[in-house]
């Protein structure tokens, strides 16, 4: 398989770009990043590209993989459902308009053990009173709070919704400011320190007892077999897939 990489000069494309070469199965053809444009003409015949690009740039760069009948796999933050919506419709108009088949995985984190995580906290999140989550990153990362905590917070609220649990208690009057970015009613606390790449904890209470998950990715290589799985995988996926865990069948 042929396999372009967006943002090659960066942290997780250079990573990206050393594994793809290390895989038997795999042929980097392309390597692009600020600056190129995302076209069939520099794609250099792939059949598959993987975005670790910056969240201003990772929606259009999809939208030409699409034009350019090129399978994608997503690592880059900062998505919404209207962005991903327009992917899903993009996808549609592609197929109608006879490339059919074409996949696009986005996926918040590619880390195994941030993938279990955040399964495992969607299942403890109905049997808690409480529920927070904290993530902690290097201080080079640009956007905050971080894919992963958004996309854990929303798998949270949602296994709450559903199992009708009331709101967090929080007393809080004032000072709303210590207290974290509300994603979908969970609070979310971001740390940058020098030393950290990606963990993240997953804290439940209830009265007299305490869960907390933490995971954490020491090294950019521990994202690198979610990545190459994404890339084997999403030939075969057609539509849009959000979550590795879709492919590792957890959800
Ligand atoms: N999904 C995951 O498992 C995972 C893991 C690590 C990082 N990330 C995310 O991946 C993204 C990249 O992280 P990083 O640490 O590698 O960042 P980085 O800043 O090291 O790299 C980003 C690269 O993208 C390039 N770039 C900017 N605009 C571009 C464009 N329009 N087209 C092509 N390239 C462009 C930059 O020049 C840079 O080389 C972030 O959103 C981060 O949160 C996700
Ligand atoms: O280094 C980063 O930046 C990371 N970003 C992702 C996120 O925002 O969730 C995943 C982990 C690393």
């Amino acid at each position: 398989m042929r396999v372009a990489v967006l943002g090659a000069a960066g942290r997780m494309g250079a990573t990206v770009c050393a594994a793809v070469e290390g895989a038997a199965d795999l042929e980097l053809v392309a390597r692009l990043d600020a600056g190129d444009e995302v076209a069939a003409a520099t794609l250099g015949g792939a059949d598959v590209a993987v975005d670790f690009t910056v969240p201003s740039a990772t929606e259009a760069n999809v939208h030409a993989l699409i034009d350019a009948g090129v399978h994608a796999v997503v690592g880059t933050t900062g998505w919404t459902e209207e962005s991903r919506g327009r992917v899903v419709a993009h996808l549609g108009r592609a197929a109608a308009a006879g490339a059919p088949g074409l996949g696009v995985l986005i996926a918040p984190n590619f880390g195994l053990s941030a993938v279990l995580a955040m399964t495992f906290a969607a299942k403890a999140a109905r049997y808690f009173e409480s529920a927070e989550v904290i993530e902690l990153h290097h201080p080079d990362k640009v956007d905050a709070p971080s894919g992963t905590a958004r996309h854990t917070a929303a798998a949270i609220a949602a296994a709450r919704a559903d199992a009708g649990v009331a709101p967090s208690p929080d007393a809080t009057e004032t000072g709303w400011e210590a207290r974290g970015a509300d994603v979908d009613g969970v609070r979310v606390h971001a740390v940058r320190l020098r030393g950290l790449v990606a963990h993240e904890e997953i804290l439940f209470g209830n009265a007299g007892e305490q869960l907390v998950i933490r995971q954490d990715s020491f090294d950019r290589v521990s994202f690198m077999p979610g990545v190459l799985l994404g890339v084997r995988e999403v030939v075969g996926r057609p539509g849009l897939t959000v979550g590795l865990e879709n492919v590792l069948d957890l959800a």
